[in-house]
């Protein structure tokens, strides 16, 4: 089987380059930007700083009624818009989402109602140098799972993928999994975007009572909607600490994407939040939402939620 990456960025990248080194067969669905370009081999800097250079097959949307596997590596922002212009795709195609944020898949529910949905969730690091030239900046874990009864049935994508980046699982309530990053980054990306420090920052005295206050909103929406898989205040407390002191020196995606200019993920992170506060106030996501929005100018995400 051959997979087909859509979103040959950062993370899209990297995972081509450690797929490629198991010998899997991969090609990238590649942006209008790129068409009629030379398209050279990627290089991927390793974690031990090796330089490989990696050969994937470039294709374009006219191709999509080939593709027999989608994993999907855009943006939240991204997505739908990425995914419209494959209609050929056949409707036995998996299409597996890996984006950070939420809010995304229902519309993919809606746009390809027969096609097997699933959902990944990766805490590898990537980070794009340029066009072409990607770092691998840290390992970490992949789970995928179903989103539809379609998908429930493609379990067995996990046995390469597990190959090829050292850890993969498969859950049955991928929706959890979504649910529990989706809480990190709720707190870690716009409190180190607006003050714009590293994610190891947030832990100086300064921030303990605002790190404190949106903790605790960010877990009483998010276990509200775990219901009775909801993990306990003190086990989110534990987790939130671990990622910070883990990734102390990176800036979050959502630091890097301000710091650029380029529009950032706010909508279906912080968005979510808002989007599913109900009756409890959150007024410290709901600044610091406002603040991101209001720092990334006009280059607001192509599609809202409500809230
Ligand atoms: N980077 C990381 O370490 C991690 C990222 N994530 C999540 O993964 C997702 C991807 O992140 P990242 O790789 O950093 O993002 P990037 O912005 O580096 O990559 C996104 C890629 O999607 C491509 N793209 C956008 N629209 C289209 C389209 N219509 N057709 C084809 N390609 C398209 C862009 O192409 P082009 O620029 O060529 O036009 C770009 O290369 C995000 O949701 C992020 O939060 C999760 C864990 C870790
Ligand atoms: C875990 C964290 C916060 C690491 O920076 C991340 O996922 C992000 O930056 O989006």
């Amino acid at each position: 089987m051959e997979w087909t990456i859509l979103g040959a960025g950062a993370l899209g990248c990297v995972m081509t380059g450690l797929l490629r080194q198991r010998g899997e067969s991969v090609a990238l669905m590649l942006s209008e930007r790129h068409r009629g370009h030379f398209h050279p081999s990627l290089e991927l800097i390793t974690l031990t700083g090796a330089h490989q250079l990696i050969q994937s097959r470039p294709r374009f949307p006219e191709h999509a009624r080939t593709v027999e596997c989608l994993l999907v590596f855009t943006k939240a922002y991204q997505v739908v818009d990425a995914l419209k212009e494959l209609r050929h795709l056949p409707a036995s195609t998996p299409i597996i989402l890996l984006h950070n944020g939420l809010g995304v898949a229902e519309k993919v529910q809606a746009l390809f109602p027969n096609n097997p949905l699933l959902a990944g969730v990766s805490s590898h690091g990537a980070i794009k140098e340029r066009d072409w030239l990607v770092r691998h900046t840290g390992k970490g874990e992949t789970w995928l799972g179903p989103l539809n009864d379609a998908a429930k049935t493609w379990s067995h994508l996990v046995k390469p993928l597990e190959k090829a980046l050292g850890h993969a699982e498969w859950s049955d309530d991928i929706a959890l999994h979504q649910r529990r990053k989706l809480a990190i980054n709720a707190v870690i990306n716009p409190l180190t975007a607006c003050n714009n420090i590293t994610n190891g920052q947030l832990l100086e005295p300064r921030f303990a009572d605002v790190l404190e206050q949106l903790s605790e909103e960010v877990y009483q929406v998010m276990s509200r909607l775990d219901g009775d898989k909801a993990e306990t205040q003190d086990a989110f407390r534990r987790r939130l600490q671990q990622v910070i002191e883990l990734t102390s020196s990176n800036h979050s995606s959502m630091h890097q994407d301000l710091a650029h200019g380029r529009p950032t993920e706010n909508e279906y992170i912080s968005g979510y939040i808002l989007a599913n506060a109900g009756n409890q106030p959150v007024p410290v996501c709901s600044q610091l939402y406002q603040e991101i929005e209001r720092k990334s100018g006009t280059a607001k995400p192509a599609q809202r939620m409500q809230h």
